[in-house]
């Protein structure tokens, strides 16, 4: 999933909770501005990313995904991922 914004949401004042299941990830944090340096961070099954506040409108993304034979608790070729958001 390329940089993007989650700007659909009508209240900004709550923050996005996303959760990582299955495949190993990497989460693509950066500024308010789509050119603004860009943090990498690595997502294991069971993480949890929550960002709000002056953050709620930063672009992120995700890497696209490599299988992770090695990790255990990877299930082959699937990520799921949970977003909880107040859409209204
Ligand atoms: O898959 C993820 O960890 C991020 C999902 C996301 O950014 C979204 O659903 O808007
Ligand atoms: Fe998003």
């Amino acid at each position: 999933m390329s940089l993007h914004q989650d700007k659909d949401e009508q209240d900004m004042s709550q923050p996005i909770v996303s959760v990582s299941l299955g495949l190993p990830a990497v989460f693509m944090f950066g500024g308010e501005r789509r050119q603004d340096p860009v943090q990498r961070f690595p997502l294991l099954q069971g993480d949890v990313v929550v960002w709000g506040g002056r953050s709620r409108l930063n672009f992120h993304g995700v890497m696209p995904l490599k299988a992770d034979l090695n990790e255990p608790n990877a299930q082959v070729g699937v990520r799921y991922n949970l977003t909880f958001r107040k859409a209204c």
